[in-house]
């Protein structure tokens, strides 16, 4: 190996999983060849595999090269399968294996790059979302991306995690923007009226329906239909959902005319479908009918830095309507913020927030005001010190600007380092210096 490739390569070699892990957390390389025969199975594949995990997993961005034995294709495509980013069978060719790992090189500085360029991007511009969570910012592009193409969506995630509000999105960034959205709840209504809102009925269908009525879907035609908790949508109107789906007509309850109607679907739940469909609660068939396009919103505590940015806007929006402007967060506030698990997510830290609004003494809004315990200690899992270091300094920054109000004097005299350093970090770890990047 050391000989194989140019001076322009550091190679470093170990021959063993420990030793991997050991070179993996030193030197961060961009690439690793990985031979899957490695002691104390030599002759199979199954220390090879659980390095492979264990590198994919402290370090997701390495490009890992698996070698494998000449005729061994089984296991090259089970470690494609796992994440590596290519393979290379035995025996070795100098040429071929410099261009395999050349090549992954060049795809790890080209996902290096478009990282950069996503990051510089601040913030999202999709309207009554404010983010700074890289896991966020992924959903909105994405949600930029799907808007468009007229595909059914599924969103799942914990509630009040924002659900509807991307639902929301989903139908203002389309060509269909300036059609109807019509959102229903398939929680909050009995089973036995949830079948005449959706799909509507004729006058006399049953007792009480003097006059004809529309439901949601057609209501909703040329635009979007937003179907809210669809992992509580009963099972018999499951299948006339399905056929609505499959062939985009509704029949009104008590009609025998089906009507073409247009709609793009969306859908949300905050219940895990597969546990459903296996309990035999939903329909496969319909799951796969919705579900197009999946976007799986993470919960708040699984946004880093997210919780303290909303937080600061909900401050800024809601401390504007309950006529209390000018308020901030005290320390011990925004470590609680930062600290606590927020099990309800945004609609939780609304409450708070507004509680704490009304309740809070003087200018400035303390931990008991928001009714949040003391701060709690997380333990992660980290590749290496870099990383340890590089997370805390960009929590104290950001918690060092959020108590000042982004004032960069004021949070440069809390973190002891003069203003132009600040600066400097602020552009490393690319924090905005202004408050949140879109109003709530
Ligand atoms: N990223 C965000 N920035 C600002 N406000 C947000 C954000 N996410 C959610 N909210 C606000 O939090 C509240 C709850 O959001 P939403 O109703 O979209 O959640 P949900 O996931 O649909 O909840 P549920 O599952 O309970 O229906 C709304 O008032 C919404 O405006």
């Amino acid at each position: 190996m050391r000989w194989c490739f140019s001076d322009d390569i550091d190679v470093s070699v170990a021959s063993d999983r420990e030793a991997a892990l050991t070179a993996l957390r030193r030197l961060e390389p961009q690439v690793v060849t990985l031979d899957l025969g490695l002691p104390p199975d030599p002759g199979g594949a199954s220390e090879g595999f659980a390095l492979l995990e264990d590198i994919l997993r402290l370090a997701p961005m390495t490009k890992v090269i698996v070698v494998t034995g000449r005729e061994d294709k089984e296991n090259a495509v089970k470690a494609i399968g796992m994440g590596a980013s290519d393979f290379y069978q035995k025996p070795l060719d100098a040429d071929i294996l410099t261009f395999v790992v050349n090549r992954a090189f060049r795809l790890a500085e080209l996902e290096r790059e478009n990282r950069e360029l996503a990051g510089q991007g601040n913030g999202t511009s999709i309207k009554g979302i404010v983010a700074a969570s890289p896991e966020m910012l992924a959903i909105c592009r994405t949600v930029e991306k799907v808007a468009p193409a007229d595909v059914t969506t599924l969103i799942t995630g914990e509630t009040g995690t924002g659900k509807e509000l991307l639902a929301r999105a989903l139908h203002d960034l389309s060509h269909r923007a300036d059609k109807p959205f019509a959102a229903i709840n398939c929680a909050a209504i009995p089973e036995n009226l949830l079948e005449s809102e959706l799909f509507g009925f004729e006058k006399g269908s049953f007792t009480g329906a003097t006059q004809s009525k529309k439901g949601k879907i057609e209501s909703a035609n040329g635009g979007t239909l937003f179907l809210d908790e669809i992992g509580d949508m009963p099972m018999a109107l499951q299948a006339k959902l399905l056929r609505f789906l499959q062939e985009r007509v509704v029949d009104r309850v008590g009609s025998v005319k089906p009507i073409p109607v247009d709609v793009r679907v969306v859908c949300a739940t905050h219940r895990n479908v597969q546990d459903l469909i296996s309990q035999g609660e939903f329909r496969e068939d319909l799951y796969y009918r919705i579900s197009e396009i999946t976007l799986d919103v993470p919960a708040l505590r699984e946004r880093e830095g997210d919780a303290l940015v909303i937080a600061q806007s909900l401050l800024k929006t809601l401390g504007k309507q309950l006529d209390r402007p000018n308020l901030c967060f005290s320390e011990d506030a925004v470590q609680a913020i930062n600290a606590y698990g927020w099990p309800g997510n945004v609609r939780e830290m609304i409450n708070k927030v507004k509680r704490a609004i009304i309740m809070a003494d003087g200018k400035r809004i303390t931990a008991d005001d928001l009714v949040l315990p003391a701060d709690g200690c997380e333990a992660d899992y980290q590749l290496n010190l870099r990383q340890v270091r590089e997370a805390a300094e960009r929590k104290a920054i950001m918690q060092a600007l959020t108590t000042s109000n982004f004032n960069m004097a004021q949070a440069s005299r809390l973190l002891g380092v003069t203003r132009p350093t600040l600066y400097n970090l602020t552009d490393k770890y690319r924090i905005e210096t202004s408050t949140a990047t879109s109003g709530v």
